[in-house]
């Protein structure tokens, strides 16, 4: 097997601290390959490069940066199947999520193609006479991007496809533990770049430990701007390395994210919203709903529904064409997610579902969905992020108690309501605190054309996605000229 290679100036060149094994989660035996394991020294070659490339890059005309990412989009459009198969081999969502998430990237890279051809600016009459003044946008050189495990193609092209769209340069480390979809982004990226002669250093990859290769970029005073997501401690120390140094940065760290269901809601499309919101990929989404807050009146036929609804979902093989909820991705959360099943039962949450470790035909880490009902939102399964297949329903009087303990979280990323009440349905929207709203639909699976983040402890920074991520990747510059 051909070890994977970081990508420095342009060069496919070997980890200096050797390789690291990408396992399969749903079968252990399984070794999706070797990945190149990078160095401080050779995240800050690739940030030199990068700095290198921006003044060529940065003047190339918007036709040029089309062209690539449009590209770009083309082949992961073409070639879905194959790379959304490896994503869901190296995460364990399945295979249709993983060909879904490919497609999306396409999608968000054929979006960006377009912004690059739409970056318009102000003119103004000054209040001077005989003065112009212009207000335009700007790039603003190499952008540091850092990146989870859990969407491992959409999230490195959400970030990729605007950096590149307004001018800038990149340098990419994908999560250590999944990196076979971002190397194969990133092989098609050189190609496409490669394609227009663009400068060496464009786009650079380097895979490597987060302490080691990510501190090195945090660190780096030649990169102009961070964009992160993953957990809130990292997080934390990415906005602390960034202020001291006065570098831009952006934050997406995950959510507690509530669903409410009142007593008018369809039961069926309840059902649907919270199983899938809650469980499908395996619920490691920082827009799953894991706190489901159900008024009275409907409580116990929704927990019915619910539970009869998961006795038919199958976990298994992620590339089981009878799969509907993969592994989790690796020992380390799926140790996670039991703690936490071990906790709210001590809490006093009782299971009303699942739980338990699942056996499968290969050696995967199989959890079934957990489903805890009798929650309070004081506990811990309802404050802490578990981000795995654990959900708790929290039992309430009524619509005003279902908001308030909706919004009685430190988080604020998405939040849902299922009712037939187009009252209770704009008011909820008006009065969620969060940067998503969804009525009648999960809180998870967004449009790649409209912002995506939230707010509270959940992101920090201009919104990601759509046009609104301009304002991240650009700095606004006012020009004054006399006539
Ligand atoms: N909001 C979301 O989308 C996500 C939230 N999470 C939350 O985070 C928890 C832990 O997941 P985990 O993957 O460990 O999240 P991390 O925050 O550790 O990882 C996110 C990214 O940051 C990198 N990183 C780690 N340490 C540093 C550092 N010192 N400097 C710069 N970059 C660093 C990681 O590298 P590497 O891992 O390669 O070493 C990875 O690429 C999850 O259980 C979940 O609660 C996780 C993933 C996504
Ligand atoms: O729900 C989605 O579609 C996106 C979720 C996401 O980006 C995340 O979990 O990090």
């Amino acid at each position: 097997m051909t070890d994977k290679l970081n990508l420095i100036a342009g060069d496919w060149v070997a980890g200096d601290n050797g390789t690291t094994a990408n396992i399969n989660p749903s079968d252990v035996t399984d070794t999706v390959g070797h990945y190149a394991s990078g160095s401080k020294a050779q995240a800050e070659a690739a940030i030199e490069a990068a700095a290198q490339a921006f003044r060529l890059w940065s003047r190339t005309t918007p036709q040029v940066r089309h062209d690539v990412l449009e590209r770009v989009g083309q082949e992961l459009t073409e070639r879905r199947e194959e790379i959304g198969t490896l994503l869901a081999r190296e995460e364990g969502k399945t295979k249709a999520e993983g060909i879904g998430e490919t497609l999306r990237a396409a999608q968000i890279f054929k979006f960006f193609a377009g912004e690059t051809l739409r970056n318009a600016g102000d003119l103004l009459d000054s209040v001077r006479p005989g003065v112009e003044t212009t207000v335009t946008r700007e790039p603003l050189g190499v952008i540091g991007l850092i990146t989870p495990w859990n969407f491992p193609i959409a999230i490195p092209a959400w970030k990729i496809a605007p950096a590149l769209a307004y001018g800038n340069t990149v340098v990419l480390k994908p999560a250590d533990l999944v990196p076979g979809s971002a190397w194969a982004l990133a092989e098609i990226i050189d190609r496409a770049l490669k394609a227009v002669g663009a400068p060496a250093g464009v786009f650079n990859l380097v895979m490597g430990p987060g302490s080691v290769v990510g501190q090195a970029i945090l660190e780096n005073r030649k990169v102009a701007a961070v964009s992160f997501t993953g957990s809130v401690g990292t997080g934390a120390r990415v906005a602390q390395a960034c202020v001291t140094r006065g570098a831009r940065f952006q934050l997406e760290m995950g959510g507690k994210n509530p669903m409410v269901v009142l007593d008018d809601a369809d039961l069926t499309t309840a059902v649907e919203a919270c199983v899938n919101g809650a469980f499908f990929s395996t619920g490691q989404r920082c827009t799953a709903s894991s706190r489901l807050i159900v008024s009275a009146g409907i409580h116990d036929r929704f927990v019915e529904a619910v539970v009869k609804r998961l006795e038919g979902v199958r976990v298994g093989h992620a590339l089981a064409a009878d799969t509907h909820i993969g592994p989790v991705v690796d020992a380390r959360q799926l140790a996670q997610d039991e703690e936490y099943v071990a906790i709210g039962k001590a809490e006093g949450a009782e299971l009303a579902f699942g739980g338990k470790r699942l056996t499968r035909d290969t050696d995967g880490f199989y959890l079934e969905p957990a489903l805890f009902i009798g929650a309070t939102n004081q506990m811990r399964i309802s404050r802490e992020e578990i981000f795995g297949p654990v959900a708790s329903v929290i039992k309430v009087a009524d619509y005003d108690e279902a908001l308030a303990v909706a919004n009685d979280t430190e988080f604020g990323l998405s939040a849902g309501i299922c009712t037939s009440s187009l009252k209770a349905a704009q008011h909820f929207k008006r009065n969620a605190e969060a940067g998503m709203v969804m009525v009648n639909l999960p809180t998870a699976g967004v449009d790649y054309h409209v912002p995506f983040g939230g707010r509270k402890g959940s992101s920090y920074g201009p919104r990601e996605q759509g046009r609104y991520a301009v304002e991240f990747y650009t700095t606004v510059k006012t020009t004054y000229t006399a006539g």
